[in-house]
């Protein structure tokens, strides 16, 4: 089911790279910079959901590879890297472009393998079909992530390809697990969570970064039986959709920085699905309450930064939650506990809303636009820093088929715009939302849209420098904090789109962006469109935001008066 591939230019790949090119069923793309070629091949693999090949000589183009091995690693994202390697004899002894590229990537490769050298016998040709099956399954096998495959080749390096070698290579498939009875695990988990969620009176579910056709329709079925309201992380696929939204829960970051609220509506016990949300004011929430029993879902790992989790179940998210609902006796909650945060997170959503500037420039009010303006079946894919963090805050529910991508494993700024370029292959038409530092840092992934001819909007938000500093503590300490932090680099980014072929323009009101926007999504090809925000107003308004959402909480608080919720 490997069908397709991002090959780099080299000479020692060549047996992978024209056997590649030579087979009936593959795709490939053509990357000549490693590094963005692998996010290419990260945003590609994270939108299909299944391993897409890396191809690259040896040397440093391998090594090259590694940010993108890191994110996928931790976005759990399946990779099969090939490297072509120099053979066993040329290595350590001064031969030109060998680098040591054994377990080059370390423990970020789930698997890796040194092969042999090739041999045109029965027994290495079935010996190379088992590797390449077991390379592909390793990848795929939960928790998905990246293998690596080193193939050292001798001269001549230009194969003789037989086209009776495309025989069916090996099949590997998994049957459903069962616990012995001697399992050191625990017993029969949905039986086991199912009693201490029915016991709760305060139930919430949390829904991290989660891609799963069928999860959305299952969790909030469950949060409908069970009366517990849906924290939905932007990523979760919770936010747009056409299944019910009635819990599903989308202003609690602006929420939980409102102390009042925050320290009235703890819960009991917390089914979190999936990694740990963006929002800085839930994790810290979840790690300070250290009464409410944290019940984690995941498919493999341990992933609890709180430190705090009481349980780990791991599974496919959609089956569990189909195990729970199988367990779920209707029993009609009095509704209080739900409604008070449907309730707070209704008048949260529309204070942020009404409240957005109307005309002055502001970096949030991207994502309500995008909102409205996004036909069903996009994507949207969020760069890291602040457009994650205000997407979070300001991309509400809605009931359009929108499929939120973002590199969160390691939430590094490099790479995003080969990776939501990568996405495009899969999924069209497709918007980015990215800063400026991030657009600098992988301004030259933009050649895979000239080559390759590929659509993309990318929202360049451009604040010259790295706004969410400006948050930070550091913001006080104005002499070392422009030179440290802020980092402006007063670059003119349309001469960068014109050099990749791309289209590019620059909104001065909220009408000419729509109207950009539009036009971009319509015509396809490259089309950047930038907007240019103050780094100490986009500080001064979300804090004003923030500010105006508490001060309504407070009365709505004040108005209930001050029993329990
Ligand atoms: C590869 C990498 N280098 C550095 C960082 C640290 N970092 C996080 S956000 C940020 C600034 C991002 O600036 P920009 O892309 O303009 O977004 P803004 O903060 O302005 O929204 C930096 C340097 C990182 N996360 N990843
Ligand atoms: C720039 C880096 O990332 C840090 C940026 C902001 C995070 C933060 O504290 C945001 C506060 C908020 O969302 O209210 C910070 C964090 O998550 O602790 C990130 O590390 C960096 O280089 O780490
Ligand atoms: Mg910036």
């Amino acid at each position: 089911g490997v069908t397709e591939a991002v090959i780099s230019p080299g000479s020692r790949s060549t047996p992978l790279a024209m056997a590649i090119a030579a087979h009936p069923k593959f795709r490939f793309w053509m990357h000549i910079d490693e590094r963005s070629a692998a996010f290419f091949a990260l945003g590609m693999a994270k939108a299909k959901q299944r391993p897409i090949v890396l191809v690259c000589t040896s040397g440093t183009a391998a090594a090259n590879y590694w940010p993108a091995i890191v994110e996928a690693h931790y976005s759990r994202v399946p990779l099969v890297v090939l490297t072509a390697d120099r053979p066993h004899e040329l290595r350590d002894v001064g031969a030109p472009q060998a680098i040591d590229q054994l377990h080059l990537y370390g423990r970020y490769a789930k698997w890796f393998v040194d092969l042999a050298l090739p041999e045109e016998t029965d027994a290495m040709i079935g010996y190379a079909r088992t590797m390449a099956a077991r390379a592909a399954a390793m990848a795929a096998s939960a928790p998905a992530g990246p293998v690596h495959v080193n193939a050292p080749f001798r001269e001549p390096l230009v194969p003789e390809i037989d086209d009776g070698v495309w025989e069916s290579v090996r099949s590997v498939s998994k049957a459903p697990q069962v616990l012995s009875g001697r399992s050191m695990l625990a017993g029969d988990s949905a039986a086991m969570v199912y009693e201490q969620l029915a016991a709760a009176e305060r139930g919430l579910i949390v829904c991290g970064p989660l891609d799963q056709p069928g999860f959305a329709e299952a969790v909030t079925e469950l949060a409908r039986a069970l009366d517990f309201p849906i924290l939905a992380d932007p990523l979760s696929q919770l936010r747009a959709g056409s299944h019910d939204k009635t819990y599903v829960i989308d202003s609690y970051d602006a929420i939980l920085r409102q102390e009042a609220a925050a320290s009235r509506l703890v819960p009991d016990v917390v089914l979190r699905f999936g990694a740990m949300p963006v929002s800085k004011p839930l994790f810290l929430w979840l790690k300070q309450h250290r009464t409410i029993r944290q019940i984690v879902v995941d498919d493999g790992g341990f992933r609890d930064p709180t430190l705090a989790a009481s349980c780990f179940v791991h599974s496919d998210a959609a089956a569990f939650c189909r195990q729970l609902l199988g367990l779920a006796e209707p029993k009609p909650r009095a509704g209080a506990w739900s409604t008070v945060w449907r309730e707070i997170n209704a008048l949260a959503r529309t204070v942020l809303r009404e409240r957005l500037p109307s005309d002055e420039w502001f970096e949030g009010k991207v994502f309500a636009e995008l909102a409205e303006l996004l036909p069903p079946g996009a994507a949207l894919f969020v760069g890291n820093s602040m457009p994650i963090r205000d997407a979070d805050t300001f991309f509400w529910t809605n009931d359009k088929p929108i499929r939120l991508l973002a590199n969160r494993g390691a939430n590094g700024i490099d790479g995003v715009v080969s990776s939501a370029l990568g996405a495009s292959v899969v999924t069209d038409p497709l918007v980015l939302v990215i800063g400026d530092l991030s657009f600098y840092h992988d301004v030259n992934g933009l050649l895979a849209a000239a080559m390759h001819r590929l659509s993309a909007t990318i929202i360049l938000l451009n604040n010259n420098g790295g706004g969410i500093f400006s948050f930070l503590p550091q913001a006080r300490y104005e002499g070392a904090f422009e030179t440290l932090f802020g980092t402006p680099t007063g670059l003119s980014f349309h001469h960068a789109v014109h050099l990749y072929g791309g289209r590019y323009a620059q909104p001065h009101t909220w009408e000419e962006f729509r109207r950009h926007v539009s036009a971009a999504l319509h015509s396809g090809g490259l089309n950047v469109v930038e907007v240019r925000t103050s780094r100490a107003e986009n500080v001064r308004m979300h804090r004003q935001l923030w500010d105006e959402v508490s001060q309504e909480i407070a009365k709505f608080l004040e108005q209930r008066g001050t029993e329990s919720i």
